[in-house]
C-alpha cells in the first residue's frame, strides 16, 4: 500500500493471512503507544514468517531486525514505561507470599471468570488429566464497570495504578491492530472491532515455578486464546512455544520490552479463517521461575460473532458456523483446550 512518511505499509510479500503461528513481536515507538510509525518484528527469522506488517520506511536497524537479528535498544524506542515495568511490579509482587495468598487468592476449586489469584486444577477439565505447572493472577480491568482496583494487590505501591495505566494503554493497541487486520483484509477499518464490541479485557499475571522434572509437565497446554486478541509480555526466562505449520513447536525467544501479538480465535472466525488464531503453550525449566502477563481482549458473553459478511461471497462461504460468544467460552471450558479443538468444532465443510 502507500508509503507515505508515517504511515502504515502493508507488505504483502505472499499473503498477509498466513500470520498464524506467532504473527509478531510488537516494537512501539514512543510510550503512548501511537503506531505511526512502528515496526512489528518477529521473534524467530523473518524468513519464516514473510508476511508481517511493517511499517516504512524501514530504517537500517528495523531491517537488521526484520532479518532475526537482534535487538539493540539504542537504536530503536520501545516503551520502558509499561511493559517491562509491568513485569518488574509483577516480580515485585510474590506470588509465594503467603500473605498475599490469603488476601486476593481464589477459593481452592477453579472458578470459572473468578477475579484473583488461582492454581491449576487437575479436575479442572474434565476429560484432560493434564496438570499445568502455573499460578496465575487474573485481573478484570474492562468495560470499566467490571474494573475493581480494589480487588487487587497493593503492594508495591502504585501497583493499581500501573495495571490501570497499562490496561488502558493495551486497549488502545488493540483497536489499533484490530483496524490494521481489518484494513489488511481490504474491510472498513473497525469492522472486527464492530463485530467484536466494547472489549472486555483481562490482564493474566502467569507465574511459573521452576519445575524439578520439566520433560513431565507443562507450564500451560496447548491452547489458543479464546478471544480476539491478546497481548502479552515476558520476563528474560522463556518458555512460550507456538506451533508453527501445526507441527513444529517453536521457541518465542524473549526480547525486552516487545508485546508479543497473539490473534486468538474470534478474530479467526471474523476474518472467516484468513487470520488464524495461534496455538501456543508454556513450557517449563528446572532452574528459574518464569513470569508472563497476557492482556487478552474479548467480546463480551452475549454477542454473536460470525464471519465478516462482506468477506462472504459464492466463491469464499463461510467457513465457521455462527457463535454466541459466552457459549464458546462454556464450551472451552467444559471441554479443555486440546490445542484448537473448540475452533475446529465449529469449522463448516467446504
Ligand atoms: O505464559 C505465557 O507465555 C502464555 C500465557 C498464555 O498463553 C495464557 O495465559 O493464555
Ligand atoms: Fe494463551
Amino acid at each position: 500500500m502507500q508509503n507515505d512518511a508515517g504511515k502504515i505499509v502493508y507488505k504483502r510479500t505472499i499473503s498477509i493471512m498466513e500470520i498464524q503461528y506467532l504473527h509478531s513481536l510488537l516494537f512501539l515507538p514512543n510510550r503512548n503507544y501511537s503506531l505511526g510509525p512502528f515496526l512489528m518484528k518477529v521473534a524467530f527469522p523473518v524468513s519464516n514468517l514473510p508476511n508481517v506488517l511493517f511499517s516504512e520506511p524501514m530504517n537500517a536497524s528495523s531491517q537488521g531486525m526484520a532479518k532475526g537479528g537482534a535487538h539493540h535498544e539504542s537504536s530503536v524506542k520501545v516503551p520502558r514505561s509499561l511493559a517491562s515495568a509491568s513485569v518488574r511490579r509483577y516480580q515485585s509482587f510474590s506470588f509465594s507470599e503467603s500473605s498475599h495468598r490469603l488476601v486476593f487468592g481464589v477459593e481452592t476449586n477453579f472458578n470459572v471468570g473468578r477475579e484473583g489469584r488461582g492454581r491449576e486444577e487437575k479436575l479442572r477439565y474434565a476429560c484432560d488429566s493434564v496438570l499445568d505447572w502455573r499460578d496465575y493472577f487474573d485481573h478484570h480491568t474492562l468495560p470499566l464497570s467490571r474494573r475493581n482496583p480494589g480487588r487487587w494487590p497493593n503492594f508495591p505501591s502504585d501497583y493499581r495504578q500501573v495495571v490501570a495505566k497499562y490496561s488502558d494503554e493495551l486497549q488502545v493497541l488493540a483497536h489499533k491492530l484490530l483496524g490494521l487486520i481489518s484494513e489488511s483484509l481490504g474491510l472498513k477499518s473497525r469492522c472486527i472491532e464492530d463485530a467484536v464490541g466494547d472489549f472486555y479485557q483481562n490482564i493474566t499475571i502467569s507465574y511459573y515455578p521452576p519445575c524439578p522434572q520439566p520433560e513431565l509437565t507443562l507450564g500451560l497446554q496447548a491452547h489458543s486464546d479464546m478471544g480476539a486478541i491478546t497481548l502479552l509480555i515476558q520476563d528474560d526466562v522463556g518458555g512460550l512455544q507456538v506451533l508453527k505449520d501445526g507441527a513444529k513447536w517453536v521457541t518465542v525467544k524473549p526480547i525486552s520490552h516487545a508485546i508479543l501479538v497473539l490473534l486468538a480465535d474470534q478474530t479467526e472466525i471474523i476474518t472467516n479463517g484468513k487470520y488464524k488464531s495461534c496455538e501456543h503453550r508454556a513450557i517449563t525449566n528446572s532452574n528459574r521461575a518464569r513470569l508472563s502477563v497476557a492482556t487478552f481482549h474479548d467480546p463480551a458473553k452475549t454477542v454473536k460473532i460470525s464471519p465478516a459478511p462482506d468477506l462472504l461471497a459464492e466463491t469464499s462461504p463461510p467457513k465457521y458456523k455462527g457463535l454466541v460468544y459466552g457459549d464458546y467460552v462454556s464450551s472451552w471450558y467444559t471441554k479443555g483446550p486440546g490445542g484448537k479443538r473448540n475452533l475446529d468444532a465449529l469449522m463448516l465443510d467446504s
